[in-house]
């Protein structure tokens, strides 16, 4: 049975390319997530070949998983990245990727944030509001640079996904409302160190119809237009990111080449380079997150797997409702259960699913959880005074700990006891 791309069963026996999942587990203790490297480079050369016929810079989204070994891998194969701190940044130029290939979107960007992305002449700011352009123009000008800039146009479409990863809708924080847009494009082409390059937009995450965007870049299309005939040298369109995956079996999200296509009919006749900036789409599938059978508890009503990995490790099922499909790590059993499968951390939703049909299952047996490679490393807490999950990759009949996990005393340690208590 396959899984997903790179995830599938020899004998029983849940495999990641070349390497049993078994086997990292004697090596590494539970849970861990664990990520394939030909799925992400495939991902991303998938990209690549989709956009082939535009003038395309793929920016992966580093929030999605910003691993160095990730984040390095991309970028020997030609990478940018679309940041949204000054953490990202700093990530992205550590692991190669040229400033000129990196955007900064995020509403909150700070003065001193603004000023490290100026002294590294990074290719675009993805500008939210006003008063950030009003800092930038500033910060610029004493620093003397100029700063190459796009506005992100809130479209208010709606993407058809989580309200809580919806961001192209008017009551969103995020953008700037294309119908005012215009103004805002007049104000900063009056401003000093200002270079008014492109238009931004990104109207979610984890859209599984191209619907929306087909409707949002033909806003943009017409924006862009309109902009050019107010006298803006608009050459770059970035479509943001957003592109969904498929969590569960029987999913059909869009594939890249009907997305790509989508942006070609809508933005191809504008000549402009387009920049696009996926996360989940390149590293979604890529991972699972690793965990072992603690007890199997009957309840009155219920049974309960409880494993563990809890919400700590990953959030998106408490956070998002999220389904997320969890495999036995072997698969030897016929008969089914119905478990509640949960997690050990002291809240009720530290769940991952409820009334979930697998194989009957044992203290000590393993599961993975899918679909883990985008924004479950990267959203996970020591709550409970848990240590984050490491972090594995595998890549054919090799893998290697990407990032470790950290002791119990460097955590303790980094409290500060005042001497006064
Ligand atoms: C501005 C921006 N670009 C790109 C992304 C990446 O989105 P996704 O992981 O859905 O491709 C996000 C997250 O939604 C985002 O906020
Ligand atoms: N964290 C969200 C995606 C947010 C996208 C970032 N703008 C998720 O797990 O689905």
């Amino acid at each position: 049975m396959k899984t997903q791309a790179h995830i599938f069963y020899k004998e029983n026996a849940m495999y990641m390319e070349n390497v049993s999942i078994t086997a990292i587990a004697q090596d590494i203790p539970t849970p861990f997530y664990c990520y394939s490297y030909s799925s992400i480079s495939e991902s991303y050369l998938d990209y690549e070949q989709a956009f082939s016929q535009l003038d395309t810079l793929i920016c992966y989204a580093v929030k999605a998983n910003s691993n160095q070994a990730i984040l390095t891998s991309l970028a020997k194969l030609g990478a940018g990245a679309d940041v949204v701190s000054e953490g990202e940044i700093r990530r992205a130029l550590k692991a190669g990727i040229p400033a000129n290939k990196i955007v900064f979107s995020g509403v909150a960007k700070t003065h001193s944030e603004i000023s490290y992305a100026l002294n590294h002449d990074i290719l675009q700011f993805n500008v939210e509001s006003e008063p950030e352009l009003q800092l930038i123009s500033e910060l610029a000008t004493a620093q003397d640079k100029i700063a190459c800039i796009s506005i992100r146009v809130n479209p208010n479409v709606n993407a058809n996904t989580h309200a809580k990863i919806t961001t192209g809708k008017s009551e969103n924080k995020f953008g700037i409302p294309i119908t005012k847009a215009r103004d805002v494009y007049q104000y900063a082409a009056s401003l000093p160190s200002i270079k008014v390059q492109g238009v931004d937009v990104h109207i979610g995450s984890q859209l599984t119809d191209l619907a929306p965007f087909k409707q949002a870049f033909g806003m943009v299309a017409e924006f862009v237009s309109v902009l050019r005939k107010d006298g803006h040298d608009i050459s770059i369109i970035d479509i943001g990111g957003g592109l969904g995956i498929n969590y569960a079996e029987d999913e059909t999200p869009p594939n890249k080449n009907d997305y790509a296509q989508i942006v070609k009919q809508q933005l191809g006749h504008l000549q402009c380079k387009i920049i696009v900036e996926p996360g989940r789409s390149i590293v979604g599938n890529s991972g699972i997150l690793v965990s072992k059978v603690v007890y199997v508890k009957k309840g009155e009503e219920r049974q309960f797997l409880i494993i563990d990995a809890g919400m700590n490790d990953l959030i998106r099922p408490s956070m998002y409702d999220a389904y997320h499909q969890i495999k036995p790590i072997n698969s030897h059993n016929d008969k089914n259960a119905y478990y509640d499968v949960v997690g050990p951390v002291c809240e009720t939703g530290d769940t991952f699913s409820k009334n979930r049909q697998l194989p009957i299952m044992q203290a000590t047996d393993l599961v993975a959880i899918l679909s883990c490679g985008a924004y479950g490393s990267v959203m996970s807490s020591t709550y409970n005074t848990r240590m984050a999950a490491p972090e594995v990759m595998v890549k054919d009949d090799q893998y290697t700990i990407i990032r470790s996990r950290p002791c119990y005393e460097e955590v303790i340690k980094q409290d500060i006891i005042p001497d006064w208590v």
